[in-house]
């Protein structure tokens, strides 16, 4: 079932976040369903009511053009008739003004993203009221950025310029939009922090203080870059160096602190590395696609459940669909 991500807010807000995962194709798909439904191997295991999360699939530009969006589309509304059970937010990632309008008239995106963090304050505020007032019109929920992280994002190339607690209420305010995307020291990718610098949860808990009861969070360049799989890749012929990410530890910090939404996007693709290229390695006869495939969706799924654990969504699938029912 596809719902707001201001449904999934509600539940978690205080207590945990909700993983917000970008896929670009079918592989990932099938591994992101089955890990929120706790199943590893095969798509009819029985759901794990300890382990299934309600969660946000997030689908960036360049996924939409990777292949054709249409055929995204069609892999997830096929997914959702595979996997039932599944409870989920279909959201734009880092859209532009006219890309959040042509996915929120496909009537399938529940979600949009309009970044327009890297403008001016003034034409920031004035590009995501537009967004929002299209948006609210047709039922979609708005999420809105403030503040630039480091890094490389898209194609926006930022240095890090933390979100300011009182201009982020201001906002807020102006804009009617429904979360924010803070910069509170992350950056997307595998190269986040240099030195012992980590997620400033001391500006976390200033910018939560300047908003409104409740209001919440995104955080943005979330991936903890996890060594073990960086060194698999490395050990299997990749050349990954000095690579670094957020302490799972913060992501329960975070989500204390108003952080409803955590981005994850480069963790599934340090997955997908090494699983192709230690079956590639190890099996260098075979040449049929679907051998590293099965391997790297369950390998996916089982890494989707670990992130679910760390932030604290697994097992609350089940409550969450009693309240969403009981609405109905
Ligand atoms: O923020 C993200 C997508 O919007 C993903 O961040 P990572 O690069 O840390 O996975
Ligand atoms: O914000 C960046 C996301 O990780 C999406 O990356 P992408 O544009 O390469 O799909
Ligand atoms: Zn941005
Ligand atoms: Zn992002």
């Amino acid at each position: 079932m596809i719902v707001t991500t201001t449904e999934l807010f509600k539940h978690a807000y205080g207590k945990y976040a909700i993983g917000a995962y970008n896929i670009n194709n079918l592989e990932q798909a099938v591994g992101l369903f089955r890990g929120n439904l706790g199943k590893v191997k095969k798509n009819d295991e029985p759901v794990n009511e300890n382990l299934a999360a309600p969660f946000i699939l997030q689908i960036s530009r360049g996924a939409r053009s990777y292949t054709d969006k249409r055929f995204l589309e069609a892999i997830i509304r096929a997914a959702e008739e595979v996997f039932p059970e599944a409870i989920f937010a279909v959201h734009l990632d880092h859209g532009t003004e006219e890309v959040c309008y042509d996915a929120i008239d496909s009537g399938f995106y529940s979600s949009v993203m309009i970044d327009a963090s890297h403008e001016p304050f003034e034409k920031n505020v004035e590009i995501t009221k537009r967004v929002v007032d299209y948006a609210h019109k047709k039922g979609v929920v708005v999420e809105a950025e403030l503040g630039q992280l480091g890094g490389v994002e898209e194609d926006v190339a930022g240095s890090v310029c933390l979100t300011d607690p009182a201009q982020a209420a201001e906002f807020v305010r102006l804009t009617g939009c429904d979360s924010l995307a803070v910069a509170i020291g992350t950056s997307h990718g595998a190269y986040k922090f240099t030195g012992k610098q980590g997620v400033r949860l001391d500006r976390l808990a200033e910018i939560q203080k300047a908003l409104p009861p409740g209001y919440p969070l995104v955080m943005h360049g979330a991936s903890s870059v996890p060594k073990e799989w960086v060194d698999r890749i490395n050990a299997a012929g990749g050349k990954l160096a000095q690579t670094s990410g957020v302490n799972e530890a913060d992501y329960l910090k975070a989500a204390k602190l108003g952080v409803c939404k955590i981005n994850i996007d480069t963790d599934g693709r340090l997955v997908w590395c090494a699983i192709y290229r230690e079956s590639f390695r190890d099996k260098p006869e075979d040449f049929d696609p679907r051998t590293p495939g099965k391997v790297f969706m369950a390998a996916y799924a089982e890494y989707i459940i670990h992130k679910n654990q760390v932030l604290g969504s697994a097992g609350q699938l089940k409550e969450v669909r009693s309240l969403l029912t009981a609405r109905v």
